[in-house]
């Protein structure tokens, strides 16, 4: 089966005793059909709108149901970022370095310390990273990602991203509204809705009309409903990037257990990342991965991973928690490695040639004599990844095997024909994002007083800056007979005068007031009290006012009859007035 056969446009139908799971005390029922995962289907054309739904079976559209995925395998993921200093090209970034592994359904952790790759990792997995710099593949259910991927899967970022003047209700309206299929009616987007508040335990702040917005609900109660707005759709893949971060100890746990419950009654594929849990939460994990400078240091069952260090000599004390022993080694090691490389490069240098190439690098020692385990290279050389590798292997083999079989004229026509879904028209998307716009500013009426308010100061004072300058369109003109008298006698170049007269305007009748003037009205209007915002906005006013300046220069130095060069001036000022390109 390919992710997107099942993925189906197939109405939502009861399902067995089975397949029906409880989550916070409801009774959920599994949302997919078994029997199309044996189908095995290969376009899945990308149509948009409820009315373009595709009737034929090979061209089922996947947006708003869940698939069953039951294993995410990833091979030799790896992520470079190109670098530059000063236009220069630096050798690229490594930020994820061949990591492979096997997610099942059950709550899989991703651990490592600050900046091992863990959001990377988690963005490949998901689908979310950029195309340039990534490697290696990922497979769902042995198959590649389809082009509706993205839409298939929830993914909650770490920081909450939900609309703060609605209410939970209406947040999780939203995402329905846009998430779920198009031919889903009112009732049953609803009804979803419902489902989503009483799973996550969402009633107290459903409603919050304290505040009439998200913004009066408890940290746990945002968290919940960020998760919230992904279950919409109810996806067999959820991804989460440190949900726990800015909790306290009490609700993480209440989160992670929630994420629990879910993977075990809803058989849902939930993959995290996370710094370092308390024991409470650890004991939780099905799966671990934990990863150090973008490259594993063990992956593999959650209860194992102690065993396996124990296996490398590195032994957890009894009471420790086993989440805090795993990050405290690999900082160490981390550190560990830096020393030795600080060592080599000091041991190479104090060396002759022929003795260089006798220094084996791996035997350098940290200075305080500890026997350094290389975590990365004992997990490439352990049991655990050669038993990984038999099983994973043979998933992308198919894989290759089958893309060589596929006659090329539909490789390329699916490439060509296949482009990411939405599960909406776009004026139904447009109707949606409007109404919700339209609300946030119904709710904010300050903002968009201020706005208004700003917008006409910025106009005026621009305008001022424009109209102020008329004066200048005299310049060349007062002067003229004696200018060609001085120049036709021979007293200087044309350059000579016009640069002087330049500069005794520009300095003391633009650059000065203009400085005066934005002193008074930066600090009357209330705008940001920072250096770089002062100057930013003192050199475009003065720039406005050079501009001007310039046009009514060039108006003074061609026109002879000062009341016509009045009028000319006038006109681009009017012009750009109206048009507001001034
Ligand atoms: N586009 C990029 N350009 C340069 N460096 C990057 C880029 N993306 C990530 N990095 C670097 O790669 C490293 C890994 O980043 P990543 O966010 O995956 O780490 P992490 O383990 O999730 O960290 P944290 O726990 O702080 O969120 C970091 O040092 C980060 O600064």
């Amino acid at each position: 089966m390919s992710e997107g056969d099942n993925v189906g446009a197939t109405e939502r139908r009861p399902s067995n005793a089975a397949e029906s799971c409880a989550v916070g005390g409801t009774v959920y029922e599994a949302d997919f059909t078994p029997e199309i995962e044996q189908e095995n289907l290969i376009t899945c054309v990308a149509k948009e709108g409820k009315g373009n739904v595709p009737k034929s079976d090979n061209s089922r559209v996947a947006v708003g149901a869940s698939p069953s995925v039951s294993s995410i395998t990833f091979h030799d993921l790896g992520y470079e970022v190109t670098q530059r200093k000063c236009f220069r090209k630096l050798p690229n970034k490594i930020i994820l370095d061949s990591v492979s592994g096997e997610i099942r359904t059950g709550l899989n952790a991703i651990m490592g310390p600050t900046g091992s790759g863990k959001t990377t990792l988690l963005d490949l997995l998901a689908d979310r990273k950029d195309k340039t710099g990534r490697s290696g593949k990922v497979l769902i259910n042995g198959q590649k990602r389809q082009a509706n991927y993205k839409t298939m899967v929830g993914y909650v970022v770490q920081d909450d991203v939900v609309m703060g003047t609605l209410s939970v209700r209406e947040n999780l309206e939203f995402s329905a509204a846009l998430r779920l299929p198009g031919h889903m009616t009112r009732a049953q987007r609803k009804e979803r809705v419902e489902r989503v508040i009483e799973t996550l335990g969402l009633y107290r702040c459903a409603d919050t009309k304290e505040r009439r917005s998200f913004e009066g609900c408890l940290g746990g109660e945002r968290k919940r409903t960020n998760i919230g707005m992904e279950l919409i759709i109810e996806p067999q893949v959820l991804f989460l990037d440190e949900p726990t971060t800015g909790l306290d100890a009490h609700t993480a746990v209440s989160v992670v257990s929630l994420l629990k419950s879910l993977s075990v009654n809803e058989k849902r594929v939930i993959v995290l990342s996370i710094h370092q849990p308390r024991y409470s939460i650890f004991k939780l994990f099905d799966s671990l991965t934990l990863l150090s400078q973008g490259s594993t240091v063990y992956h593999g069952p959650a209860h194992l991973a102690l065993a396996y260090f124990d296996k490398l000599g590195l032994h957890c004390e009894e009471h420790e928690n086993p989440a805090d022993f795993f990050l405290d080694t690999i900082i160490h090691h981390e550190k560990q490695l830096r020393q030795s490389s600080r060592e080599t490069a000091v041991a190479f240098t104090k060396t002759t040639v022929s003795e260089k190439e006798d220094i084996d690098k791996s035997a350098v020692c940290s200075e305080s004599g500890e026997k350094m385990v290389r975590l990365v290279e004992s997990y490439r050389k352990s049991e655990e990844y050669g038993e990984l590798r038999e099983r994973i292997d043979p998933v992308l083999q198919n894989v290759v095997e089958e893309k060589r079989k596929e006659p090329l004229g539909r490789q390329v026509a699916r490439k060509m024909f296949t482009r990411e879904l939405y599960a909406t028209s776009f004026l139904w998307q447009l109707l949606i994002v409007t109404m919700r716009s339209v609300k946030n500013l119904m709710r904010s009426p300050q903002l968009s007083v201020f706005q208004v308010c700003i917008i006409g100061v910025f106009f005026f004072v621009s305008t001022n800056q424009a109209f102020g300058s008329l004066g200048a369109v005299r310049l060349f003109i007062t002067q003229k007979a004696l200018f060609i008298h001085e120049n036709a006698s021979g007293y200087y170049r044309v350059s000579a005068f016009f640069i002087s007269k330049i500069a005794t305007d520009l300095i003391p009748l633009r650059f000065l007031p203009n400085l005066l003037f934005t002193v008074i009205i930066y600090f009357m209007i209330g705008l940001q009290v920072k250096a770089d915002k002062f100057f930013i906005f003192w050199l475009i006013l003065t720039l406005v006012n050079v501009s001007a300046v310039s046009i009514a220069f060039f108006i003074s130095a061609g026109v002879r009859n000062g009341e016509i060069a009045n009028l000319l001036i006038i006109l681009p000022f009017i012009f750009s007035l109206v048009s507001g390109t001034h």
